[in-house]
């Protein structure tokens, strides 16, 4: 892959019979890069990041993602990356530490390291207390902080947030951010959807989809100059809902 983009994409497309949810997108991400993709309800999203992830296939156009094709490579890549939605992260049947057992060894991970990574972790996120609770029983920052570290566990290049912060307090979303800042400060690149817009602000660069297509992308100071708004909420209900 040419330069240090671990996300490259090209006209990407994805039709559900004559209706196109993804329509010719393009743009790239760096290694360590905080990506925000930004979109109404129903603007394409979820669709675009399936197949960023190698779970659905493009009708149509390219995407390489850690350096393999979407097309053909789809194995290796669900390797090489982390995913956490809002609607999937962990089991909250299983215990704090009965949830990284588990995906340590989903990821591949030897019990060795998985111990390894267990007790930092637990240490790190200061859930030592309930470290042998269900997560079920969890306020839900504190899951959404775990379910963090759980899509890091395997090192991968590229962490893919599907609105991780929905429903938590604001102070807890900033502690939330504060995490994803140490690890793209580290070199993982982080691809985050979100509803807010304070987070929006947070991103090095983001791009607002709009019925199917990026109708913008830039940094968030950019967008607001070529917008002509203080915020990015403004930028956002200007762009996605339309509203002067
Ligand atoms: N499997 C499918 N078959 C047909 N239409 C689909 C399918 N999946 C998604 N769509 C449609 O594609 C459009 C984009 O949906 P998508 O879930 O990607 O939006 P989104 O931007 O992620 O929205 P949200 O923020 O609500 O998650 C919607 O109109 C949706 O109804």
């Amino acid at each position: 892959m040419k330069n240090d983009n671990v996300i490259q994409v090209q006209d990407l497309t994805k039709k559900f019979g004559d209706f196109t949810a993804v329509n010719a997108i393009s743009f790239e991400v760096g290694r360590g890069e905080i990506f925000g993709f930004l979109g109404a309800n129903g603007a394409g999203k979820t669709t675009a990041i399936k197949m960023l992830i190698g779970i659905s296939l493009p009708s149509s156009g390219e995407a390489q993602v850690a350096g393999y094709d979407v097309h053909t490579k789809a194995e290796a890549i669900k390797r090489n990356i982390g995913y956490m939605s809002q609607k999937f992260a962990l089991y909250d049947d299983l215990t704090v530490k009965e949830n990284i057992t588990f995906f340590g060894g989903i990821y591949g991970l030897s019990k060795v390291r998985i111990k390894e990574k267990s007790d930092r972790l637990i240490e790190e996120l200061g859930l030592e207390t309930v470290a042998n609770s269900l997560v079920g029983s969890l306020p839900l920052g504190w899951k959404q902080k775990l379910a963090f570290s759980v899509a890091m566990l395997h090192d991968p290049k590229i962490v893919f947030l599907d609105e991780p912060t929905g429903g938590v307090d604001p102070i807890t979303r900033r502690q939330f951010w504060e995490m994803i800042y140490k690890a793209a400060n580290s070199g993982t690149t982080i691809f985050v959807t979100t509803h807010y817009m304070d987070e929006a602000e947070y991103c090095d660069r983001v791009s607002i989809m709009v019925d199917g297509k990026i109708e913008a992308i830039d940094t968030p100071k950019k967008l607001k100059a070529q917008f002509k708004v203080d915020s990015m909420n403004d930028v956002f209900l200007k762009l996605a809902r339309n509203i002067e």
